[in-house]
């Protein structure tokens, strides 16, 4: 196959797969949307994990909260917990890297803050050990996985919510948590700000 060819696929199977994901999706993103808003206008903040591709998308979270999304506003309360080496190598050092993220949430969040859990495959265990911890602070989580949902699902709670992308390829999933993100990102403004002037 040629390499047009090939790129021509993978932007029909991510269209694809957003088309497919749309309504299963929209529901689940709006809930974590009211979450994420009732958390940081009551004082609390968003704390975000993951690995790989999505310690990314926590990174890309957490900036467009903290500084802005399209919409000029006041920063929002957010830190992605990839980010910070002097924590990740102690911690991954002195006690094991599945413990890198429950450590940091359980010593920064706090009763009525979110933690957002995003994993491809629902099973990275120290996503999965954040996830224990934040319930153990009375924390509630949004969960972006896909694959059905893997071991995350089990672990979800009352009050929880999950987005989990109906696919199993990871990079078509991780391409759909981001699109999950931006809308999150445009509902919180949308809470905050109301409609735009020029929006009907
Ligand atoms: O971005 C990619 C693949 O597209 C990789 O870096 C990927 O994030 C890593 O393999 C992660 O370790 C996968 O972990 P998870 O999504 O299953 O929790
Ligand atoms: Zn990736």
């Amino acid at each position: 196959m040629d390499l047009i060819t090939r790129i021509t696929q993978q932007f029909d199977e991510s269209i694809a797969a957003k088309q497919a994901a749309t309504e299963e999706l929209a529901g689940p993103i709006s809930e974590a949307i009211e979450l994420m808003v009732n958390a940081l206008t009551n004082g609390g903040k968003v704390l975000a994990c993951g690995n790989g591709g999505s310690a990314g998308d926590c990174q890309h979270f957490a900036a467009e909260l903290v500084g802005r999304f399209e919409r000029e506003r006041p920063g929002l309360a957010a830190i992605a917990l990839t980010t910070d080496s002097s924590a990740l190598t102690a911690i991954g050092n002195d006690y094991s890297f599945n413990e890198i993220f429950s450590k940091q949430v359980a010593a920064i969040g706090q009763p009525g803050d979110v933690l957002l859990a995003i994993s491809t495959s629902g099973n990275s265990k120290n996503v999965q050990m954040a996830i224990e911890a934040a319930h153990a602070r009375d924390m509630n989580v949004v969960a972006l996985t896909g694959k059905g949902g893997g071991q995350m699902t089990q672990q979800l709670k009352e009050g929880d919510v999950h987005v989990c992308v109906p696919h199993n390829r990871t990079a078509r999933i991780q391409e759909i948590h981001l699109l999950s993100i931006h809308c999150i990102c445009d509902g919180i403004d949308l809470s905050l700000l109301g409609e735009e002037e020029n929006e009907s």
